[in-house]
């Protein structure tokens, strides 16, 4: 999806973004805003209203919002008149979202805006706050009924939702006193990047893959979300975070879902929530007395990146000296059905890793080898599928070949499917599609309440036993490694490897 061809666009909308004068609307939310205006998304009435207590002029926030764009964008300011065309449309706010009477101000816009465009609009709150910020935020929203027209008024609540199961059920507990579970849009970015919305099309699209999609071909499966930056200026979030919190609970476990789903009768939103849901209620518990056997935990010490030494997360700011938060998390997880009986799911992530790679892995059962000589092949366990979500955009399909010569030698060798070779419109960003859902009323990309909670169920016995037993050797895995030695024992021992891609060949 680029430029709109179908012109199909969500009705008159104003989104108020709380945490306007923060990160992520800097980075991520305005800009996304703005490539969907530029690809002709938004719809003829919108307004943006950024909010916070910071002091900010329209303009001087407009400035702030532009800087944003072209810094970091996939399209920046190309000078065409398009900027002037969007920036009337957004404006600042500032108010403090822990005052009630603040709040009538947002009426006040709503009011103004309806009298100006003829019409009740669509009314988007995104909470891009801190998450303690959360319940306040929505307990005032719901005070001044500023969210009653329940067809036509949505909150969104960015990650972390909740620091453990009992917050999530506290979190969402007070979410659906105050508003319909169908206007909450639980946000996770991942399910909005269009390498991961296109499992879905592989799997159910094709009648190819589907048939051996199952326990009685595939071997395991592996998903890795690799980063090569450190915790960067986040170190104060990632002190109650870590990498199970921040990246297996929400992104990873929501990526396996895709994997691992039964096929849906539509696209319908609960339709798919449904049958994610039975995925995440399928997953084995970890026995606490077991949480060794099944996850690892790391974290990065000093050392070099790409050439640069970098700080320990020890002696990053806003992190405690003696730290014991995980900055790398790999586990092997099991589906308790019918289809995934005994076929281990194995995940990692982690911070200062070796490539920034966010790859699934999916390993076909050996063949047969009785026909060929033994000499023929190194390998028997040949078949197998790779999909890239990023920064690759590709699928490689590896099966082997006969080498070329006179003797029957067998190489393993690629079919490949790049995004770049087949499509020449950009992809768009993750929040853009995400955006666009959510103006569009279409839930079907993020999370029900159920969900989130089910996900924390997997991994509070990991977590809780972590927490009781702090490690004895952090830090214990050098920046520009694949982690710690024994995330590699944690899957040599079952007789197998992480599998990364080859490098990429220089032109
Ligand atoms: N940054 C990122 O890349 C990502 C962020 N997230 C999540 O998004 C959320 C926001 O993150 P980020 O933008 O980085 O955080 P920042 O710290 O940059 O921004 C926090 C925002 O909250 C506002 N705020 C804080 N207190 C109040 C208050 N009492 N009243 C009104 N506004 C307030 C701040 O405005 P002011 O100071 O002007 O009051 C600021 O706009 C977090 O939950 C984070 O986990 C998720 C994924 C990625
Ligand atoms: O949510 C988060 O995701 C990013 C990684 O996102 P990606 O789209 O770049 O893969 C991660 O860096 C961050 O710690 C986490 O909070």
């Amino acid at each position: 999806m680029a430029k709109n061809n179908n012109k199909k666009r969500p009705s008159s909308t104003v989104i108020f973004i709380f945490g306007g004068s923060g990160d992520l609307n800097q980075r991520k939310l305005t800009p996304a805003l703005y490539n969907l205006f530029l690809d002709g998304f938004m719809p003829d009435n919108f307004a943006i209203v950024g909010t916070g207590r910071t002091e900010y002029s329209d303009d001087k926030f407009r400035k702030h919002l532009l800087d944003g764009i072209n810094d970091f964008s996939r399209r920046k300011d190309d000078k065409s008149g398009s900027w002037e065309k969007f920036a009337p449309n957004v404006s600042y706010l500032r108010m403090d979202a822990d005052k009630a009477e603040d709040y009538k101000g947002i009426a006040k816009i709503i009011q103004d805006l309806e009298a100006a465009w003829g019409e009740h609009p669509s009314v988007l709150f995104y909470l891009a706050v801190a998450p303690q910020l959360v319940p306040d935020i929505a307990t005032n929203l719901h005070k001044l009924k500023l969210c009653k027209d329940k067809a036509s008024s949505r909150i969104i609540v960015e990650k972390p939702f909740g620091h453990d199961l009992k917050s999530a059920q506290e979190l969402n507990s007070l979410l659906t006193s105050l508003f319909e579970e169908n206007q909450i849009y639980r946000i996770d970015h991942y399910l909005g990047k269009e390498t991961v919305q296109n499992i879905l099309a592989l799997r159910f699209a094709n009648a190819l893959f589907e048939p051996i999609w199952n326990r009685n071909y595939i071997d395991h499966v592996q998903i890795t979300a690799a980063e090569t930056v450190g915790v960067e200026d986040r170190g104060g979030y990632y002190e109650q975070a870590g990498a199970l919190r921040d990246m297996v609970q929400n992104h990873i476990l929501q990526v396996l879902c895709m994997v691992a789903m039964e096929a849906p009768v539509s696209f319908e939103a609960n339709e798919i929530r449904n049958k994610k849901s039975d995925v995440l209620n399928a997953i084995r518990k970890i026995k606490k007395t077991e949480v060794q056997k099944y996850a690892v935990r790391g974290q990065y010490a000093a050392g070099w990146m790409k050439g640069a030494k970098v700080k320990s997360y020890r002696e990053e700011k806003g992190v405690a000296p003696e730290s014991t938060i995980d900055t790398f998390a790999a586990v092997k997880f099991y589906i308790d059905n019918w289809r995934w009986q005994d076929v281990p799911f194995y995940v990692r992530t982690g911070k200062y890793l070796m490539e920034k790679t966010t790859l699934i892995t999916i390993q076909f059962k050996e063949a047969p080898k009785y026909a060929f000589p033994p000499e023929a092949s190194e390998t028997w366990r040949a078949n197998r599928l790779t999909i890239s979500i990023q920064p690759e955009m590709d699928i490689r399909l590896r099966f082997q070949a006969k080498r070329p010569g006179q003797t029957m030698s067998l190489n393993p060798v690629d079919m490949v499917f790049s995004y770049n070779d087949n499509y020449d419109e950009p992809q768009p960003e993750a929040y853009e599609t995400l955006l666009l859902d959510a103006m569009m009323g279409n839930a079907t990309q993020f999370m029900r309440d159920d969900q989130v909670e089910t996900a924390w169920e997997v991994i509070m016995p990991i977590l809780e036993t972590w927490e009781s037993r702090p490690p004895v050797d952090f830090p214990n895995y050098a920046p520009g490694t694949w982690g710690p030695e024994d995330a590699e024992a944690l899957i040599a021992k079952d007789g197998r490897t992480w599998v990364t891609l080859p490098p990429k060949k220089k032109d």
